[in-house]
């Protein structure tokens, strides 16, 4: 192997290390202790070990972690008024709808996604998907960062994988991934750690090109990367061939194939080449669950006012 492996799941455990100090800290000086609910809607395997493990990852940091688990019978109704009484209730610091959401059993009252994203309260946003918060990011002024592009920053920055000035591709457009990496990454100022780049090279400043389906001559494309960031959710599309020798290449891919999980990139032919890489499992999925942590803490900081 040639390429230096990314480890997500070692830099994980040492944000979510420093995000437990930041709360006994804040608990120690008198502030409330900072609470998530999560709303799980219908029983999809994958979700539920995703929220399990939120649960795990808000007890291990001294964060409050409730579940509300709905039937998969849920009305778009019956889930906005939940939505609606979390945003009133004033220990409830972080509010998260864990997607995708079942496939509607009322046609009458269905439940639509982005009806639903839209309800949650932006100050209480911590998966950055409100409206709001999207756009203060495209504004470079951040109020959540969301946690999957959040983690590839921390990542790129802790393992010192600058990118300023140099071509990123992103492959994928997704709201939760492609178009906010891609933003957060042609930023002006380094979003990992609040633009203080300290301790890592510029993780902003990058030159982005987003590739999707109808993306040509895409092979080519990425060949001329000096970072890929592949999230489009196809198994291995990105093989050795693509990448130029000594590029980063960071996996978001999360992809079931005979009951294993498997990136978008074929990691054994291109580890072979690139100069980095992440792996699936361990690289950047464990870093979603970190960043969900660092921003339930600072949406109870603003909630202190
Ligand atoms: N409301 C949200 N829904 C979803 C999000 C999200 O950020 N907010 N992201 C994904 C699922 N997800 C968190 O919710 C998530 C996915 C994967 C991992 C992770 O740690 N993966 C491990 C492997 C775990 C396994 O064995 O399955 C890894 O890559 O090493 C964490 C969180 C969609 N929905």
């Amino acid at each position: 192997m040639t390429a230096t492996l990314l480890n997500g799941k070692q830099i994980a455990q040492e944000i979510r290390a420093e995000i437990a100090e930041q709360v006994r800290r804040r608990v120690q000086a008198g502030k409330s202790q900072p609470k998530l609910c999560a709303i799980l809607v219908g029983d999809d395997p994958a979700s539920q070990v995703y929220v399990r493990n939120k649960e795990r990852a808000c007890e291990k940091a001294g964060i409050a972690g409730t579940v509300d688990r709905l039937p998969a019978t849920t009305t778009g109704t019956e889930l906005l008024a939940r939505i609606e009484q979390l945003n009133h209730d004033p220990t409830v610091h972080g509010i998260l709808v864990q997607l995708p959401l079942p496939k509607s059993e009322s046609s009458a009252d269905p439940l639509d996604e982005r009806r639903v994203l839209d309800a949650v309260s932006p100050l209480k946003d911590v998966d950055a998907f409100s409206p709001v918060n999207v756009g203060l990011l495209m504004q470079g002024r951040p109020r959540f960062l969301p946690c999957t592009p959040h983690g590839v920053v921390q990542l790129l920055h802790r393992c010192d994988r600058g990118v300023a000035g140099k071509h990123v591709v992103v492959i994928g457009r997704s709201d939760i991934v492609g178009k906010p990496i891609a933003s957060m990454l042609s930023q002006r100022t380094n979003m990992a750690n609040q633009g203080d780049a300290e301790g890592g090279r510029d993780v902003a400043n990058a030159t982005v090109t987003i590739a999707h389906s109808r993306t040509e001559n895409l092979a080519d494309l990425v060949r001329q990367a000096d970072c890929v960031i592949a999230a489009v959710g196809i198994p291995k599309l990105v093989t050795a061939d693509m990448i130029r020798p000594g590029a980063t290449v960071v996996d978001v891919g999360i992809n079931r194939v005979d009951d294993k999980l498997v990136g978008d990139v074929d990691f054994e032919g291109v580890k072979e080449v690139a100069g980095a890489i992440t792996p699936v499992p361990g690289g950047v999925g464990p870093l979603t669950i970190a960043m969900l942590l660092h921003n339930t803490v600072k949406a109870a900081e603003l909630a202190d006012g």
